[in-house]
């Protein structure tokens, strides 16, 4: 079972408008709804996968209610710590050229209490899982040692733990060991505090973080492909994709792929990449399903590609 855990999940609704223009009144075409949060995607994506999992999650209000059915239809486990505000509705508006907008509300604030019934239910899954997963902002409420927190007590509970989070979360993580973190490009030059023009950029920055307490980075680095730098060296993949119709989710399907297929070495990698590829062939944040996996597309070697540029620049 591959256990994941969203502190600040999400109901994602999706408008599809025209244009978007300042000051209007817009209409919609479409309008659907969709679990979202980084943890959920990832579970989404494993039961995509047709392989148990387990979300836990803060759930309030009616907004709550709705997210915990959408994922139970979809096949995931819900563990829900109740909680008094309301869970948040984040907005994607986008247009028929591929553009699109987002709107991502704070979400409710979480007191100490459920702060700590949030911790100690992942606690009590970890136990049973290959895998535990967290991802994604902190919520109001929740300090920047949460995620720190949370890795160490899953340690504890004997199980493995990937972390995808970014910014003074993910530094603070570091020193308690995460077995894997997934940084993108961004987050990456962001957490060693330079930018990073090169693959072999991004090796140097995964090996900084290693040394910082990582064990492995899984480093997704948008169309030029993604690294994995672990005790064994670095790899390096890449995967063919003929039309990009939406990125968002790819990181969340490529760390499932990476932890469905064993979360460590190239065949992993090779998973998540096959994932990354397919997500974002698929609308929205839609989740791919093994039919829609082409591995013979995927390359990995670890003669890396130092050189290469990478896709798009990093702060
Ligand atoms: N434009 C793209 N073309 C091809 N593959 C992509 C593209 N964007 C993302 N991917 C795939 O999805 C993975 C995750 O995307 P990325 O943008 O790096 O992560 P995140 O969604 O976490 O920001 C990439 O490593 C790659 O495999
Ligand atoms: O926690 P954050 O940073 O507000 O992001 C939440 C949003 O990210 C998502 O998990 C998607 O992630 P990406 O856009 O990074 O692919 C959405 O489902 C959700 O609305």
């Amino acid at each position: 079972m591959i256990l994941t855990i969203t502190p600040n999940p999400s109901l994602d609704r999706t408008y599809e408008i025209p244009a978007l223009e300042r000051g209007a009144v817009l209409r919609a075409g479409t309008d659907r709804v969709d679990p979202g949060g980084k943890g959920v995607n990832v579970s989404r994506a494993v039961a995509a996968a047709g392989l148990p999992t387990t979300a836990v999650l803060p759930l309030g209000g009616p907004e709550g209610a709705l997210l915990a059915d959408l994922l139970t239809g979809l096949g995931v486990h819900v563990a829900g710590v109740p909680v008094t505000g309301s869970t948040r509705v984040n907005v994607s508006i986008a247009e028929p050229d591929g553009t699109l907008t987002k709107l991502n509300a704070a979400g409710p604030h979480l007191s100490a209490t459920e702060t700590e019934t949030l911790l100690e239910t992942a606690r009590v899954h970890a136990a049973r899982a290959t895998w535990t997963v967290c991802c994604g902002s902190l919520p109001r409420g929740l300090g920047a040692h949460w995620y720190a927190e949370l890795v160490a007590r899953t340690h504890r509970a004997g199980a493995r733990i990937a972390l995808d989070t970014s910014g003074p979360a993910l530094l603070a993580a570091l020193r308690e060991a995460p077995d894997v973190i997934k940084p993108n490009a961004e987050e990456l030059a962001e957490a060693v505090g330079r930018p990073l023009t090169t693959v072999g950029d991004a090796v140097k920055a995964a090996g900084e973080l290693r040394a910082r307490g990582a064990r492995a980075v899984l480093a997704s680095l948008g169309a030029t492909g993604q690294l994995l730098v672990d005790e064994r060296g670095a790899c390096f993949g890449s995967a063919r994709v003929t039309a990009v119709r939406s990125d968002v989710g790819a990181g969340d399907a490529s760390l499932a792929g990476f932890l469905t297929a064993g979360g460590t070495g190239p065949a992993a990698l090779a998973a998540a990449l096959a994932h990354g590829a397919a997500a974002v062939a698929l609308p929205g944040s839609l989740m791919p399903t093994p039919d829609d996996l082409r591995p013979e597309a995927v390359t990995v070697t670890t003669d890396v590609p130092l050189d290469r540029p990478l896709d798009g620049a990093t702060r």
